[in-house]
């Protein structure tokens, strides 16, 4: 007998169906239907404005939206908020941290589902942070202020920290923004390396569609709150589909590991 529940297990890791938010009054995203498969990348692409920061965020459960949202089968907004912290971790563009925290205390606070309601953290909860430190290579930074890191090194302490959660599934937002060329590649190539090692599922948002394209496995271009084109980056990241919604003018090449987009002028 076949039982699952919505985008189980068996299924979909994320399984987004008619997903709609209006944030005070007005109509953000409009009706998103989205299935990432357990392992799978997805990244959303679209211009300024539609919509991809509060899809993400309604599939992270941070936002009231209507439609539905599963994770692992389970709905998002009835999961208690530390089951939702262990199913799904997201890292939102500029978090607010507080400045003098340490970056071993700011990525313990990833172990917060896992401690007793007025409890302290275990040996095990340390360990986790320790590994977690190790992984990206921030062990030597456990003692630093958050607010004396460099960019590069801020984001590694975010991806230290939605890992430490132990979510399968990770929710990115413009997770290279703030990044040089060389950085931006290397959290990526961690992001990737760790979603192999551990078999997460990444939902992401970017705005470099070259980049974007290298590591998805499959891309979702939003345009005023609603999936104007999904698939495989080459068949997203078309001249057609960017002057049309990006009202730019592109010149895509083959790359080597996907489409490199080049805007050139009219
Ligand atoms: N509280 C609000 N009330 C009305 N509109 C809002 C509110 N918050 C955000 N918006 C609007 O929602 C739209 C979508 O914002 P969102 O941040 O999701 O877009 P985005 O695609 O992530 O954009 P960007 O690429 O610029 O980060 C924007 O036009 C924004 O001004």
């Amino acid at each position: 007998m076949t039982d699952a529940a919505p985008g189980g297990r068996s299924g979909a890791a994320i399984l987004v169906t008619d997903l709609t938010v209006r944030l005070d009054g007005a109509l953000i995203v409009d009706g998103v239907d989205l299935e990432v498969t357990g392992g799978e990348w997805v990244t959303v692409i679209g211009p300024n404005g539609a919509g991809k920061s509060t899809a993400l965020r309604a599939v992270a459960g941070l936002l009231p939206f209507r439609g539905t949202v599963h994770l692992h089968g389970r709905p998002v907004d009835r999961l208690h908020r530390r089951d939702r912290a262990k199913t799904v971790a997201v890292v939102v563009q500029n978090p607010v941290v507080p400045p003098a925290m340490t970056v071993f205390d700011y990525v313990l606070l990833g172990r917060t589902p896992y401690i007793p309601p007025l409890g302290r953290e275990s040996a095990a909860d340390l360990a986790v942070v320790d590994e977690e430190l190790a992984a990206l290579d921030l062990r030597a930074f456990a003692g630093r202020r958050l607010d004396t890191l460099s960019g590069g090194e801020r984001q590694r302490v975010f991806l230290a920290r939605a890992l430490a959660q132990g979510a399968e599934i990770l929710l990115l937002d413009e997770p290279t923004s703030a990044l040089d060329i060389g950085h931006q590649q290397e959290v990526l190539e961690l992001v990737d390396r760790l979603r192999a090692e551990r078999s997460l599922t990444v939902l992401a948002t970017m705005h470099d569609l070259s980049t974007a394209g290298e590591y998805a496995d499959r891309m979702v271009l939003l345009s005023a709150g609603r999936v104007a084109a999904a698939g495989t980056p080459t068949e997203v990241l078309t001249e057609a589909n960017l002057a049309e919604h990006y009202r730019v003018k592109v010149r895509i090449i083959p790359g080597d590991h996907g489409p490199l987009v080049v805007a050139v002028r009219h």
